[in-house]
Parts: C-alpha cells; structure tokens; sequence
C-alpha cells in the first residue's frame, strides 16, 4: 500500500476505518458544545443592556439566567456526548491499527525486522499507537469545539461591531506565529523524545528477558548503568522541552490574556466618542476582551499532536514495510530444491555460496556441519525467512517466491531449537490459532509424548503457561513444539533439533515423537546431535558455506572427511567410561 503521499491525518482517519462514525459523531457534537459557547456571552449582553438601559425586570433576570443555564448545561452535555463518542471511536480505531500492524509484521520478510530491535516494534505497538489515541479521542474534538466558540463569538461581535470586532481578533495571529513556533521546536526534540524512548524500551526488555544472565554474572550494577544512561538522557530530552517552549508558551498565554488590555482603550474611546453605547463598550471590554481565551487549551494540542503525528508516521514506517505478495497455490509435489544458491544477511558476507541441495517427497535428509556453517539458514531459506541473493530455492519444481506465501507457510511445520510458548494455556499453545477439538489436540500431544504430562498439571490443558512458562523443561517445550507440528499436519516439516541434551529418558521420549511427527513427510532435520541421522534417508554436509557432499550416510561416511572425523568424534565420546577410584565402569 502506497501511503505516501497522504497527509498523517487523512491517513489515521482512513487506518481509523468504519470506526470513524464514531469519530464524526464526536466531531458534530464537539461543534455544537462550541456554537453553545456563546450562549454566556449573549446572556450577559442582554442582562447589561437591560440594566444600562434600565429595562431589568425579574422576567429578563428569570430568562437570562434560563438561557444561559441552558446554553451552558447544552454545551456540557454535548462534550461530555463528544467525549465519550471519541473514546469509542478512537479504541475501535487503535485497535484496528494494531491488528494491521500485527497482521503485517506477520508478512514481512524476517531480513526488514532484523534490523530493528524488539524494543523498537514494541514501542510502535505500544506507546506510538497509543500517541494516536490522544489525536482521535482528544485533540480532533477539542480541535473543534474550542475553535467553534471563538469563531462563533467572533462573528456574533462582527455583527455588533466591526471595527471592535477587528481589533479583538489582534492578538490572534500573533498568537499563532507563537504557536507555531512551539510546534516547530516540539517537533524538531521529538525526534530526539522517540530515539531515547526506544533505546529506554530496548534496555528495559534486555534487561528484564536477560535477568537470569545478569544474576549468572552479577552484571547487576552494570546493567543499571545502561538504565540510569537511558533514564538520564529522557530527563534531559524533557528538560530541553520545557528549556525551548516555556518562553514561547508564556508569550503565547500573554497575548490570548490580554485582549482585555486593547479592548478597554479602544471600546472605551469609541463610547466617549459616541460611536457606541454602553452595553456594547462594556460587551466588547468584557467578551472581546475574553473570548480569545477560549483557544487556550488549543496550544496543549501542539505539544500532544506532534507527538501523534510522530506515532502515525512510525506507524507508517512499519506499515510501509514491503510484504511477500502475489503467487500461485503451493504445489502438489513437496520435494525441495535448493539450485545455486548464494545468501548474506547483511549483503556483505556470503553465509552460504552456490549451495545446491535435492530432497524428493517423502524423503528425510538431515543437515550437519560444524556450528555457524549456515544449516539453520538454509531451512529458514526454504522457509523464506529471507530471499535468496542468487539462486533458487523451489518446492514441486516452483520458485518459493511464485508462491503464495500464506500457502507457503501454511504447508510448512517448522520445529525451531528453541520452542517460544504463548502466554495462554497449553491447549491454545498446541492449537496455534487452529479450530482444532481437544480430542485432536490430545491425541496430537499423546503422538508427541506429552499428553500424560499435560494431564498432570493443575488445570491440564487448560494450565496456563503465563504462570507455568519456567516449570517446563527444555524436553517438554520441545514436545509441546511437536505436538504443535503433529496438529499442523504439513506435509513439509522442518526440524531445527535442540542442542540442549534432553536427559536420556526424556530423549527416548522426544525421538518417539520425532517419529510419528516425521512419518509420511518430506523432511529436513539440522542435526546437531548425530544420532538424529539414524531417523533419516539421506545426509547432507554444509561446510565451506555450502553443500559439500549429500547421499546415504554410508556414501557420505565414505567421501566426506569432515562426516568420517564427526562420526568417529561421536562413537569416541559414546563409549567413553567412567570409572570410580579405578573401581568399576559406572557407564557404558
Ligand atoms: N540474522 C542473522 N544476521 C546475521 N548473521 C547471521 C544471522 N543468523 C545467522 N547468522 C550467521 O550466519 C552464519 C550461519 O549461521 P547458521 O545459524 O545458519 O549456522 P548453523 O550451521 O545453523 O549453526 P548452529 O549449528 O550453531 O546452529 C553464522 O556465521 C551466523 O553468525
């Protein structure tokens, strides 16, 4: 989506969708709380005339008193009506935004989100969405009614007296030279506000995701080092706020409040003349000394604006992000071929180098080499974690990139090394957003060996991981991933194998639920323990940044010396002994 050349507001209120009924609801009502504004003014014009001119009775007292009543009750009512519309409006809008961000962030190449840290997206998903509710749920209506008043009394003033009405209004443009200046400075520190917000945020999720590291090495102080350098440098942003916009501000309340000084002279000349009468010289000394005061909460705008304007554009930022589109359906063959291919994260340096790898359906091939060789990249490239710098990576013949990649993902189970469980109970963690039954989900877990587990837990299936996250061993993460791959069902599986050593009960147990996850699939295993070769077909050594060598193990055993040397590494480290005071083998 093209948002460009759209204005920041234009463009919150099309994210804001069918919510903005609601907002242009808020809007009207904000408009006629402003018309009502002047209802106080006219009153009390009424009630000085009929003094002055000594026609106040206790029916002109009763109606004035009525009528302001009315009009100031009406103007209340209608606010507070404006208010809650624009509340209404601007969450169903927030909302929607998030959905749109959440939803998009799911279709964006990992390669564009590496470059940003988690501390970034969360401060857009968190605290630069919310800066847009102060925009729809305050600054539009308010916008409206304290600009109506104004405008409204001005008019009204215009009709009892031009030339007074006039220099009424000589504050007013001084006053928005001012206000723009306070806009422009805010403006300019936001930038600075946001960048220290981020990094704030950055620190804090280190720091708290991080916590049992510092504890393991005591880095306590030094991480509150980072933490008082980031709370410093948003002490100093907002010292530098008020150092720039109070002398603005102060002029700016200066002007509005001194309408009464211009007002008393200039009115006041005009009655002596007697160009005007005494109720309209003490109208205009009074409300045209007044009214300009009205726009006063206008100026707070400035400073809450920017602050949604810079939110709409992050927002933007994210949103701007290109997305895999367009495609064919998955193809019905699933076998997978990597041809030629060239990768860099970074554009610099080659992870892999015209790297080419054939899996036919039905076939399990596992990956091994030494760590950092690129095993994991070349699933996440089969994936499309990220594209490819040269080369082609198809499944049934076809480009990934010529498929549509909602399919793509929905045909592919992924077992990443470490298994992330959401903060909701066991059952939606295995169910991942599905429809699934619980018997489904059950029967998926009893494939996977962890149902008798799930089932002693307190609330079972329904335990929520939130509170039992770091109860789970590696072991039954890893079995609660595959009991997830079970449900999917995909007919592509992708098994990134922990490195962790299960203990070797819970081992038998993961390998079990391997090998029902695995039956039926086209496979690729990152082996990084060998004995998860044994499950597969074929074996494919990465090393030197690319595939070196692909065949059954006992082909691969025979070529490939980096295979030959890890195989003996192996058995060596499987049969050594250990053995007490010279005593007995305790191992074998
Ligand atoms: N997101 C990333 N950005 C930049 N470089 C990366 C990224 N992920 C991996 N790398 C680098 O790419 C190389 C290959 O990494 P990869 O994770 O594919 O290796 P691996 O063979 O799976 O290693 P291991 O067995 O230790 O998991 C490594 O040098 C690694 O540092």
């Amino acid at each position: 989506m093209k948002q460009k050349e759209i204005s920041p507001v234009r463009l919150l209120l099309r994210w804001a969708g069918p919510e903005k009924k609601w907002l242009i609801g808020s809007v009207l009502c904000a408009f006629g709380s402003g018309l009502l504004a002047i209802t106080a003014y006219l009153g009390l014009y009424r009630l000085m005339d009929a003094v002055l001119s000594g026609a106040c009775t206790p029916a002109v007292i009763a109606d004035c008193a009525v009528f302001v009543m009315a009009g100031t009750v009406g103007r209340m009512v209608l606010l507070g009506a404006s208010g809650v519309l624009s509340h209404k409006g601007a969450y169903g809008a927030l909302f929607r935004v998030r959905c749109m961000v959440t939803e998009h962030l799911a279709k964006v190449p990992l390669g564009a989100l590496d470059e940003r840290s988690t501390g970034a997206v969360k401060t857009v998903l968190n605290e630069d969405i919310e800066k847009l509710e102060l925009f729809l749920a305050h600054n539009l209506p308010e916008f409206v009614a304290y600009l109506t008043g104004p405008v409204v009394i001005f008019l009204y003033l215009l009709s009892v007296n031009v030339p007074l009405a006039l220099v009424s209004l000589l504050p007013l443009p001084l006053a928005g030279i001012v206000m723009g200046v306070i806009f422009g400075r805010m403006k300019g520190i936001l930038e600075d506000a946001n960048r220290s917000l981020v990094s704030f945020n950055s620190v804090m999720i280190e720091y708290v995701s991080g916590m049992r590291l510092i504890k393991a090495y005591n880095m306590g102080s030094r991480s509150f080092q980072k933490f008082s350098h980031a709370i410093s440098e948003e002490n100093r942003i907002w010292n530098l706020v008020t150092h720039k916009t109070a002398p603005p501000y102060a002029a700016f309340l200066l002007l509005v409040e001194c309408g009464m000084l211009l007002m008393i002279p200039a009115g006041g000349l005009m009655f002596l003349r007697g160009s005007v009468s005494a109720s309209v010289f003490l109208l205009f000394a009074y409300v045209g000394g007044m009214y300009l005061t009205e726009i006063l909460p206008l100026q707070k705008m400035s400073t809450t604006f920017a602050q949604a304007l810079s939110g709409v554009g992050k927002v933007r930022e994210i949103l701007e992000l290109p997305v895999f589109e367009g495609g064919g359906p998955f193809p019905e063959d699933h076998g997978i071929e990597l041809d030629h291919v060239t990768f860099s994260y970074d554009g610099k340096t080659d992870v892999l180098r015209d790297c080419s790898l054939s899996v036919k359906q039905g076939e399990k091939v596992a990956l091994v080499g030494v760590s950092g060789a690129g095993k994991s990249t070349i699933i996440q490239l089969i994936s499309r974690f990220y594209d490819t710098t040269k080369g082609e990576v198809r499944i049934g013949g076809r480009n990934v990139r010529d498929i549509r990649y909602e399919d793509l993902l929905a045909h592919i189970s992924i077992v990443f090394q470490k298994t992330f469980l959401t903060r909701d109970s066991v059952l939606e963690n295995i169910r991942m957003g599905t429809q699934a039954t619980l018997e489904q989900v059950r029967e998926a877990a009893r494939l996977a060996q962890i149902d008798d587990f799930i089932l002693s837990l307190p609330q079972g299936y329904d335990t929520k991981v939130g509170a039992m996250g770091s109860r789970f061993s590696g072991g039954e993460r890893q079995r609660i991933a595959i009991a997830r791959a079970i449900l999917k069902d995909a007919p592509i599986l992708i098994l990134d194998e922990a490195t962790s050593a299960a203990d070797p009960e819970n081992q038998v147990e993961i390998d079990r639920a391997i090998e029902n996850l695995c039956r039926g699939k086209t496979v690729l295993i990152v082996a990084h323990r060998l004995g998860a070769v044994k499950m597969c077909d074929k074996v494919a050594v990465v090393e030197d940044h690319t595939i070196t060598c692909c065949g059954t193990h006992a082909e691969v055993l025979e070529q490939n010396s980096y295979y030959r040397k890890a195989w003996a590494d192996y058995r060596a480290a499987r049969s050594i002994t250990y053995s007490v005071k010279g005593g007995q083998d305790d191992d074998k």
